[in-house]
């Protein structure tokens, strides 16, 4: 494991911000940790970088101890606040340069790796701009390229689409998704659910400092949903084919919605679907298994939650 905590606890006086944490990432994964304001994540980020001590438990990140060992954890770990402080003044460059100096790599080698970070982040042409007429995305994408700068094995991000527009954000999460290929391994907090969606291997629902649900987002949609496929069929001519559909072993209801069949089933019943559309003597159009998003599964959870407070 590359990320590993147990029994991760932090209070404030009263305030529990985390509680009982057991996480495990491994090499190579994008994790992402989600949940609403206020509900550990940040706190849970900052223990991991040993930037405030655990009131109880344990963390290793690549073997480290982050309260004993944050030298040799920061050599290869790369943090990526929610909000990064850069220069207005200096050029890209120059923020960047700075940087390289601070954590002490030699000019020539320095210079090497800030044209490849600043190339791969889609600066490369800006490098010479002050960094304060940059925009949002592009301080984001320059806090990336600083974060690459030290080629580390493991990058934290803390909410890194916020204040981005949708398609910036789209953007720089592909960036964050490419980080992968590289056998980095990643961990990312967000809020926006639908955002991370597509870029992580496997999320962790966290309500009011605990984890409450955890797996890949399909597992989860099973989980919450109870096993609900849906499936969306397009046919035509649609006529008789509700009750023909309905009747098929799996299916629990069968709606038309505008020019389609949406279809719920405990089963994976496309095949099936399929034979009867086309022994009715109907074509098939479409035929979709319909992957609930996250924000769904979300909603689902904390209502069962609120029901059973
Ligand atoms: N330094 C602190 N002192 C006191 N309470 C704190 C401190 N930091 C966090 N908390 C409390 O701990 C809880 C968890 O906060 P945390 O910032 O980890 O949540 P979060 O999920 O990251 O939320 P956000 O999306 O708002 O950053 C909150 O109730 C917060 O008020």
């Amino acid at each position: 494991m590359v990320i590993e905590t147990q029994g991760l606890t932090k209070r404030y006086g009263k305030v529990v911000a985390v509680e009982g944490l057991n996480l495990a990432v491994e090499a190579g994964e994008v994790y992402g940790l989600l949940g609403p304001n206020g509900s550990g994540k940040t706190t849970t980020i900052l223990m991991l970088l040993g930037l405030t001590e655990p009131t109880a438990g344990t963390v290793r990140v690549l073997g480290f101890d982050p309260v004993r060992e944050p030298l040799s954890l920061k050599k290869q770990v790369g943090y990526l606040p929610d909000s990064v402080g850069f220069y207005g003044e200096m050029t890209a460059w120059e923020n960047l340069a700075y940087i390289a100096r601070l954590n002490g790599l030699p000019k020539a080698e320095a210079e090497v790796r800030m044209r490849q970070v600043l190339e791969r982040m889609g600066l490369a042409e800006v490098a010479d701009r002050p960094v304060g007429a940059f925009s949002r995305g592009m301080r984001q994408r320059l806090g990336l390229a600083e974060v690459l700068l030290k080629e580390p094995k493991v990058v934290i991000l803390d909410e890194p689409t916020l204040g981005l527009d949708p398609e910036a954000a789209q953007e720089f999460l592909g960036m964050i998704r490419g980080l992968k290929a590289e056998g980095i391994t990643v961990l990312l907090s967000s809020h926006l659910l639908h955002q991370v969606q597509a870029i992580c291997d496997r999320v962790g629902l966290f309500h009011r400092g605990k984890l409450v649900l955890e797996g890949r987002v399909e597992e989860l949609a099973q989980r919450v949903l109870g096993g609900a496929y849906r499936i969306r069929v397009g046919a035509s001519p649609l006529e008789g084919l509700s009750e023909r559909l309905g009747a098929l072993p799996g299916v629990a209801r069968v709606q038309l919605e505008g020019t389609e069949l949406r279809l719920e089933a405990t089963q994976d019943v496309r095949p099936q679907v399929a034979r009867a559309v086309l022994e009715a003597g109907a074509s098939l159009n479409s035929l979709v298994l319909e992957q609930p998003s996250l924000d769904e599964v979300y909603a689902r959870y904390f209502q069962e939650v609120r029901h059973a407070a």
